[in-house]
Order: structure tokens, then sequence, then C-alpha cells
């Protein structure tokens, strides 16, 4: 799914009006309409709703919401805030439509605010997508207002107050809802985790807005739904052989993180890697022997930490970095890897922060290397953000500049390929937020990287299998419960 910005989002209104055609009311009325559709999906009849409206068209549609619910019987209150004289066309003829059908409370004062129940349902109509500035005076308090409310509330399209593709202030008033659903298109908005609490959760509503006009537009943002994560999928033909699906190498592992080797070891072979050698130090040998019987071993001659390359003339893609720790001989092997390196890479966790502190070991890294920091570690590689918005130009920038694909892991992690692009992830859960997850997502990705899946859909394809697996293993375990193991467990395709 793509994400465009508030700009195409109002110029994909404006084609679809002009060429379904479709008069701007009636588009409306299809946006309330599916919202009313979620809606009466969720909550039923038992449920009294205020729904406050702002005079743009966020409040154009409050007002068709009020109608079609009060059709479907459900008591409804409306209010509008005459913070402004100027009024949208749709939202005057909705108004309009209402009038002997349900009574609208005007709000002209930041006393008179009217009293909220916990068991009423808060809708929040206010601004959408066409907010241009900071929220203040009678709207902030109406907000303020909204917020202190311990019923649920929900965002017609955005959180009120809220920006579309650009950060917020820190001290901005904005609508904290349980639940936004929005039309066509997540905004980019909702994949910043400092937005969380003025996303809630969020769904999307088809409004029928033109499918050819959003493919046309280009955008570098889009969103790994079920869709387009399953399109990724490489079928496993009859005829294959082990051969078929490579020969991966992974580097992991040095004394006390022996752990960090099973795990992405582990996950690669239940990623669909044909053949798994994994390089340990010494001290790994019987662990990784005993504990995973089906991947083969190259022993360093050190005990404690990885100190020599091996010999690689025979994988199909290499793993680096879970647990190896930064001591000068890992470092010098690092660096002779890349100089030698003829397949595809993934480097994550220590392989990472070596680089931070080697960064001549960046410019060596082969082109579309797959990295995979956390928030920390990427800051270590590429410096510091203001803020969430920043960071994701920062790693857009980072992967343009060195050619590599990152992995910028979080909430909705991000992937941004070596062209600028990003592509949010939808799947996983804060139960993931667990050590190992991490060393489970290397596995996976040198297992697809074996495979021949090409470093930007092995990335793509791997942090949404790897967000499967976790949500499934939530589910059978809980979040708080699960551990990386459990990923491992719950992964297939
Ligand atoms: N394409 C779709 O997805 C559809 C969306 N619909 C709904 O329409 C809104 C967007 O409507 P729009 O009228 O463009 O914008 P708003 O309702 O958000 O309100 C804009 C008006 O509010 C003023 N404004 C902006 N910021 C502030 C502020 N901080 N304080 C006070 N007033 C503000 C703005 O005035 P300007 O001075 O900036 O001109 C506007 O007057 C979308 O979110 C959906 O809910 C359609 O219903 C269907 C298709
Ligand atoms: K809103």
């Amino acid at each position: 799914m793509k994400i465009l910005n508030a700009g195409q989002i109002r110029a994909l209104d404006a084609y679809t009006i002009k060429n379904e055609p479709i008069s701007s009311a009636d588009l409306m009325e299809r946006a309330s309409q599916a919202f009313v559709n979620w809606f009466i999906n969720c909550f039923d009849v038992s449920k009294s709703v205020s729904i406050f409206c702002g005079k743009g068209n966020n409040g154009g549609d409050g007002l068709a919401i009020a109608r079609l619910l009060h059709a479907k019987g459900f008591q409804v209150r409306v209010f509008v805030i005459e913070y402004t004289d100027k009024e949208s066309d749709d939202f005057k003829q909705n108004l309009e439509r209402l009038a002997g059908n349900l009574q609208v409370q005007s709000i002209y004062e930041s006393h008179a605010m009217p009293e909220l129940h916990s068991d009423q349902i808060i809708i929040d109509a206010l601004l959408g997508s066409g907010l241009s500035r900071p929220v203040a005076g009678l709207l902030g308090d109406v907000i303020e207002h909204v917020n202190g409310a311990t019923g649920i509330i929900i965002s017609i399209d955005i959180a009120s107050g809220l920006y579309v593709d650009k950060p917020n202030e820190k001290s901005d008033t904005i609508v904290k809802p349980d639940h936004t659903v929005t039309f066509q298109l997540p905004k980019l908005a909702f994949m910043m985790p400092q937005n969380a609490e003025f996303t809630g959760d969020w769904h999307v509503v088809d409004i029928g807005l033109d499918k050819r006009f959003i493919e046309e537009t280009l955008s570098p943002y889009y969103y790994t739904d079920k869709p387009a994560g399953e399109a990724l999928t490489k079928k496993r033909g009859k005829f294959s052989h082990k051969g078929t699906f490579g020969h991966a190498l992974i580097l992991a592992g040095r004394y006390g993180k022996m752990g960090a080797a099973v795990l992405s070891s582990r996950a690669c072979l239940r990623s669909g890697a044909g053949l798994l050698t994994v390089h340990v130090p010494e001290c790994g040998y019987e662990i990784l022997q005993i504990s995973l019987p089906e991947a083969m071993l190259s022993i360093d001659p050190n005990q404690r930490n990885i100190t020599e390359l091996p010999e690689l003339s025979s994988y199909s893609a290499i793993g680096i970095g879970p647990g190896i720790g930064q001591e000068p001989l890992t470092v010098r092997v690092l660096d002779e890897l890349l100089e030698q390196i003829s397949t595809p890479l993934i480097v994550d966790a220590d392989g990472l922060n070596i680089l931070s502190k080697h960064p001549d070991l960046i410019d060596k890294l082969p082109e579309k290397t797959i990295l995979s920091p956390h928030p920390k570690e990427f800051q270590r590689l590429a410096g510091d953000s203001a803020n969430e918005f920043e960071r994701l130009e920062l790693a857009r920038n980072f992967a343009k500049k060195h050619n590599v694909v990152i992995i910028l892991k979080g909430a909705y992690t991000a992937v941004i390929l070596t062209n600028g692009d990003v592509h949010f992830n939808s799947t996983g859960n804060a139960g993931m937020a667990t050590g190992g997850s991490g060393d489970v997502l290397t596995g996976i990705l040198t297992a697809l990287l074996a495979q021949k899946y090409t470093p930007e859909d092995a990335a793509i394809f791997g942090v949404y299998q790897h967000g499967l697996a976790g949500d499934r293993a939530a589910e059978r375990k809980t979040k708080t419960a699960m551990i990386a193991s459990d990923i491992i467990e719950n992964l297939g395709w």
C-alpha cells in the first residue's frame, strides 16, 4: 500500500471527484458511510455517541456520520465548534441535511463544554488532513476537554491537531484517540512511534478513491500490508533440492554470547536455507553441535572470540554480527570479509557497532548490503536526529549515499532501499522487544539471501515474516511471556 502526503491526498480527492465523476458531497457521504460500517461492526446501539465537529470537511464528515448513526438508532449528540466563520461547502450542506433530524449544539466559549460520561463514545471530527498550523484557542480547549474524557475516543481520518506528513512540536495540542479510522490510505504520521498516543489503533477504510491515480502518484513511502508481504513469497518447486536454497554462512557468538549464534542459526534453518554453516569461536563447538544438529560448524582457532575469516567460496549468502563483540581481531575479520566477499551480506548487532567505530569500513560495504540497526545502533552509525521524521530522512540519505539497504527496527520497522524508498512493516508487536529478537531477524535475512531473494525483497519480506511469527508467538504465549525462541518456533510461510 502506498502512503501519500497531504497535498497528494488533496489531489487524489480532486481527481476522483473530477474523473469518476462524483460530487464532493457524495464522496463525503461515501467516506462517512465507510466510517459507519466500521463503527457498527465494533459498537452496538446501546452506546451513545458525542460528535465534535470543526467547520471544514472533517467536520462535514462528522455531521454526515451523525446523521447516518442516528438513522441506525444510535443516540447522537452533535457539537459544532464556532472557532471561525469559514465553513466548507460540504460542511454547510451536511449541516442543512441534519436540520430536523438532530439538534446541533454550538460551542462558542471554553467554559461551556458539555459533560462527557465514560459510557459515551466520542467522535473527533474537528480537523483532518487540512491542518495548517498548531491548534490554539477554543479548538485547543475542546481537544483538552475531549482528551480528559474517560470514554472511547475515535478520530475521523486523523487525530485533530496531528499533521499528516510532518512532525508536530512536543507542545502541540492533539487529540489522543483510542482508534483512528482513516480514509483509503495509511498516513505517514501513523508510522512514527512518537505519535503512538495520537493514533491509537488505526484502521483504513476504502472510500473508492481513484486506484490508478494512487498507482501513478510518486511517493517514497509504502506500507507492507498482508497482500504486499505475501506477494513476495517464493514458492518451493517440486524438483528443488537443498542446493537450490543456497548455503548460508553465519558468523556469530563469542564467550558468554553463544545464544546469539544459536538463535540466528536456528532462525536461518527455519527460514528455508538449504545448508547452513556457522562460524563460532571454539567455545561454541559443543553448544552448537548439541543445540542445532542441522547446522555445520566452522570453528575459529580462538577459544573465546572470532579471530579468523573462514574460506568463503562455498557460500551463497553471509550474515555477521550477533554476539561477536568488538575485539580488534574480530574487527579485522569484518574488514577482511568486506574485502573478499562476493555474495549478498547482512550486518547486524556488534557488526554495526564495529562499523560505527570504524567508519572507513562503511565505505567498503558491498552494494546492497543489508544493515539492521535498532534506533540506538542507527544513532551510533549515522548520528543524532531531532525527531523520527528527521531520523527517517537521515536513514534515507545514508542508504542512498552508501548504497545499502537499512532496516530501521521499531514499532513500524522501516525498510529503506538504496533509492531511498521506505517500506513500513505492518506485522509485529511489543512482545518482540526482547533479547535475541534481532538475532532471529539476522538468521531469517541470511536464509532469504541464500535463497536468492534480492536484498530489497529479503529485507521487506524477512521483516514481515519476523513480525508475523512474533504475532503468532504473542497469541500463543502472550506478549509478556514470549521470548525470541518462540518467534523462531512460529516461523513458516
Ligand atoms: N480524500 C479524502 O480522503 C477525503 C477526505 N474527506 C475529509 O476531509 C478532510 C479534509 O478536509 P479539509 O476541509 O481539507 O480540512 P479540515 O477539515 O482538516 O479543516 C481545514 C479547515 O480548518 C482550518 N484550519 C487548519 N488548521 C487549523 C488550525 N490549527 N486551527 C484552526 N483552523 C485550522 C483550515 O483553514 P485555513 O486557514 O488553513 O484555510 C480549513 O478551513 C479529511 O481529513 C477527511 O476527513 C472527505 O470527506 C472525503 C474525501
Ligand atoms: K479528526
